[in-house]
């Protein structure tokens, strides 16, 4: 019989004569039937039904067996197909079960609970930053565990106090400390040593008796500790750091004079070039007064941007004994090797948070790198939240803090008044602020077109006023000081950065025309009044654009500082009270009205890291 007879029958049949081995068997082959031809198929089927009579009885019983025994396996599958689908069902709500739960928790815990959580996170992204040390000191693993030895010690009478006795003097001035072996306070610069001629050069200044944190930080400083400093502004802590300095310096060139090329010995790094050209004045005055007496003379040296270093040459020309500096100058001075840091041995910061804090951190690492032994460190600031404290103790040898008061409190010889004033009305109602005190008066506003404006308005207003802000030149800047202070002009308009840690003399009001966004930059601005334990004003206008977690911070720094709270600042709710969470301070920036998690501090440092990375990655690019 041909292919063609029985149709697909040479498709089969060509399957069968390959003969598929096993592991090509198809699926097909599966279902494969041997084929048969036709006229033995109808053979077979005469014969079934031929004896279908004989068999019918054994076909039946067949049959049932065949038709119970797919029923069993029918109930036996669907009996399986439950039993899946229960296990399915259990499986999806013992997942259901702990989801449940977990939103139960969740929901159990406040609001104040989950933030916390989220500021631990916080924190400890930040406590992983490095060590305040230079690089080489980092890769070679040194680590100094002793502080400095000095020659200095109290006079027998307060040695031979006692523990005790320290700690009712510490009480007394509200001085807070921490460390080992703490140094005791003293109560008058003679039993501090500090030189006669000194000592009477203060008193013709006024400055008869120490302030507290003078009174605790100068013993300390003298002992060779590191040290952090914190004391409210106006509270004299230039003194606190520079007298110590300029004492080693004497002992320094009493020993063996200075010759060029020599020194310094100590530096004294600041923020900004206004705050490093007022310190630089103030030891000018006090080494001044020392040579007058008869002490040997000391150098100090000025490095700042913004100045030709050429003007200084006579003090380079001679040993060196102190510098003051900002971190830029000082940085491409020390690169330059105009003077080395082989002697130096005395590292000072002033406003150290900030320079920590804002940016000056890898500039600060710099510097470090540039000391050849150990060195005697010391953080001074008005404002230092926790966290800076905490990294800050971290890099310092057997470090002692130094507290007069909260640190990032006002200073409580302010009178704090806050106007809601709208944005349209501020600058008429400038002119009526003006007239609650007579001059000086300090106007701050962080926005340097507002400065501007501001001082304009008043010159044709006919009020003398000078302004400064980070876009004037140097000479602009030193000449809007110069005149503010001498008093040939009445107001100075100024932007926050440029006049932070600036001294004046009796500034009688301070008016914030734009309240800062961080409560510490506040702090700083208002304490450019009641200074030197006088009284001063400072009158702050908000209204609705200063964010509300500002005017929170404000309201918790004036209730603290015992301050008259205006009804619009008191109507205001701290949604983590509603929340039952605490009311800690800020540990980024020590504001009282919120936590780590909404910190414009924090948000403004992260910004600008972000746009530091990009813009080194850009560069990285080419
Ligand atoms: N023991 C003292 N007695 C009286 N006046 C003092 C004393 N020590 C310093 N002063 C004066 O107090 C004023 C403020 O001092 P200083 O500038 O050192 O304050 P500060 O604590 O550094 O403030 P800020 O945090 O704002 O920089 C200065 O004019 C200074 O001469």
């Amino acid at each position: 019989m041909s292919d063609a007879e029985n149709g697909t029958a040479g498709y089969k049949r060509r399957r069968v004569q390959r003969s598929p081995s096993p592991e090509y068997k198809l699926d097909d082959d599966d279902n494969y039937e041997p084929y048969i031809p036709v006229a033995q198929r109808r053979q077979a089927k005469l014969a079934k039904l031929t004896s279908w009579g004989a068999n019918a009885d054994k076909d039946r019983e067949r049959q049932q067996r065949e038709e119970e025994q797919e029923r069993e396996d029918e109930e036996r599958e669907e009996e399986r197909r439950r039993e899946k689908e229960r296990r399915e069902r259990t499986l999806l709500m013992e997942a259901q079960e702990v989801h449940d739960k977990k939103a139960a928790e969740d929901a159990k815990k406040t609001e104040a609970e989950k933030a916390e959580e989220q500021d631990a996170e916080i924190l400890a992204a930040i406590a992983s930053r490095r060590k305040l040390a230079s690089d080489l000191e980092l890769a070679k693993g040194v680590q100094y565990v002793e502080p400095l030895k000095t020659t200095w010690r109290p006079p027998r009478f307060i040695r031979e106090r006692t523990e005790e006795q320290h700690r009712r003097l510490r009480e007394k001035y509200h001085i807070i400390v921490e460390g080992e072996d703490i140094p005791p306070p003293i109560e008058n610069f003679t039993d501090m040593k500090v030189p006669e001629p000194l000592v009477k050069f203060l008193k013709s200044k006024r400055i008869t008796k120490p302030t507290p944190i003078q009174l605790q930080g100068i013993p300390t400083a003298f002992a060779g500790r590191d040290m952090i400093g914190i004391a409210f502004t106006g509270s004299g802590k230039t003194l606190a750091f520079c007298l110590p300095i300029i004492m080693f310096a004497l002992e320094e060139e009493s020993k063996m004079p200075f010759t060029r090329g020599e020194g310094p010995v100590g530096v004294i790094i600041c923020p900004s070039r206004e705050l490093a050209t007022q310190t630089y004045e103030n030891v000018l005055t006090w080494t001044d007064a020392l040579a007058k007496g008869g002490y040997p003379h000391l150098n100090t040296l000025l490095c700042i941007g913004g100045i030709s270093m050429g003007d200084q040459s006579h003090v380079l020309g001679k040993g060196l004994h102190i510098v003051v500096a900002t971190p830029g100058r000082l940085i491409d001075m020390l690169e330059k090797k105009r003077f080395t840091f082989d002697q130096c041995k005395y590292l000072c910061m002033d406003e150290a948070d900030r320079m920590i804090d804002l940016g000056f951190e890898e500039d600060v690492r710099n510097i470090m790198s540039f000391f050849k032994h150990q060195r005697q460190t010391l953080l001074f600031s008005a404002t230092m939240p926790r966290k800076i404290q905490d990294f800050a103790q971290q890099s310092l040898v057997k470090p002692v803090l130094v507290n007069v008061g909260r640190a990032g409190a006002a200073n409580l010889d302010v009178l704090q008044v806050v106007e809601y004033v709208k944005q349209e009305a501020k600058m008429v109602y400038l002119l009526e602020c003006l007239q609650k005190t007579p001059p000086p008066v300090i106007i701050f506003s962080d926005n340097k077109n507002e400065v501007d404006d501001i001082q304009e308005y008043l010159l044709l207003k006919g009020v003398e006023a000078v302004a400064i802000h980070g876009s004037k030149t140097q000479e602009e800047r030193q000449y809007a000081i110069k005149s503010f202070k001498s008093g040939a002009k009445d107001v100075m308009v100024a932007s926050g950065v440029a006049s932070k840690g600036l001294d004046f003399n009796d500034i009688q009001h301070v008016i914030i025309f734009s309240m800062p966004k961080e409560i510490e930059d506040y702090v700083h601005q208002i304490g450019r009044t009641g200074r030197s334990g006088k009284t001063g004003i400072a009158t702050t206008f908000v209204n609705m654009s200063t964010p509300e977690q500002t005017l929170l911070d404000l309201k918790y720094l004036l209730m603290e500082a015992g301050q008259k709270v205006p009804p619009f600042l008191q109507s205001i709710e701290d949604p983590r009270a509603a929340q039952g969470g605490s009311l800690t301070g800020c540990p980024v920036c020590g504001g009282l009205g919120h936590g780590i998690s909404n910190c414009p501090k924090l948000e403004d440092t992260q910004r600008r890291q972000m746009a530091s990375h990009r813009i080194s990655d850009d560069k990285g690019g080419y």
